[in-house]
């Protein structure tokens, strides 16, 4: 039997919402450390819903990081304990590179596709990183680089080979994910938008429902 698809919520920025994603099985949940999202946690905030118990099977910590400082990452990881940093902002292969080195952490790079030019990048980044997330680019004028409801053309995945692990996102939603991870082959997805009913707030129900349906597909 082929291993289900592997979960990851983001933006997890309340008790409800952690315990709904351990609950429900996700294998990662995200913590959004930069401010100007509405999801955004404080590091002790983060450090606060990792150690909840009795939920069911711990999830991996993701912290996201937009082109964090070295200082700002130190800040982070001494207050919670991280499996894996996703860098969401314009870091190159080389700023991966170093963040991964001194970190002594697994780094997952998230690049915007739109068509084979983008393709072309993961040749690039890949010899710098553990894993890709690859997620829809901002609409033109959004106010962040991600999290922001929008999904590409999952084909221009199919039967492709990627250099790394992966993760599919951007616009998945509970009643889309199964035919997003068929379109692309993704062996793993990553929600934010597509289980909130109001910006910036998780609904336990969703988070259920998107985990059932991208375990299911
Ligand atoms: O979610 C945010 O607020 C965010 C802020 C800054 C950079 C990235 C952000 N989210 C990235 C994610 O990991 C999202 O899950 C991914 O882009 C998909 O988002 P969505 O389309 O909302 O599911």
């Amino acid at each position: 039997m082929l291993p289900a698809t592997q979960v990851k919520i983001c933006g997890i920025n309340d008790a409800g919402a952690y315990d709904a994603a351990c609950y429900a099985g996700a294998e990662w949940v995200g913590f959004v450390f930069y401010p100007p999202s509405p999801r955004a946690v404080s590091p002790e905030q983060a450090a606060a819903l990792a150690a909840r118990g009795g939920t069911g099977r711990r999830p991996v910590n993701v912290g996201l990081l937009v082109d964090a400082d070295d200082a700002m990452i130190e800040a982070v990881l001494a207050e919670v304990s991280l499996g894996l940093l996703q860098l969401h902002g314009m870091e190159s292969p080389e700023r991966c590179a170093a963040i991964r080195r001194r970190f002594g952490l697994p780094v997952m790079k998230a690049l915007g596709i739109g068509g084979e030019e983008d393709l072309a990048r993961l040749a690039e980044y890949a010899p710098a990183v553990d894993r890709f997330l690859l997620d829809a680019k901002p609409p033109r004028g959004a106010a962040l680089p991600g999290g922001n409801a929008v999904s590409f053309d999952w084909s221009l995945l199919a039967g492709r080979e990627i250099p790394r692990p992966w993760m599919l996102a951007g616009g998945l939603t509970p009643v889309n994910v199964a035919a997003a991870i068929r379109a692309a082959g993704a062996p793993a997805v990553d929600v934010s938008s597509g289980v909130e009913r109001v910006r910036g707030v998780k609904d336990p129900v969703l988070i259920a429902a998107f985990v059932a349906a991208a375990h299911a597909a």
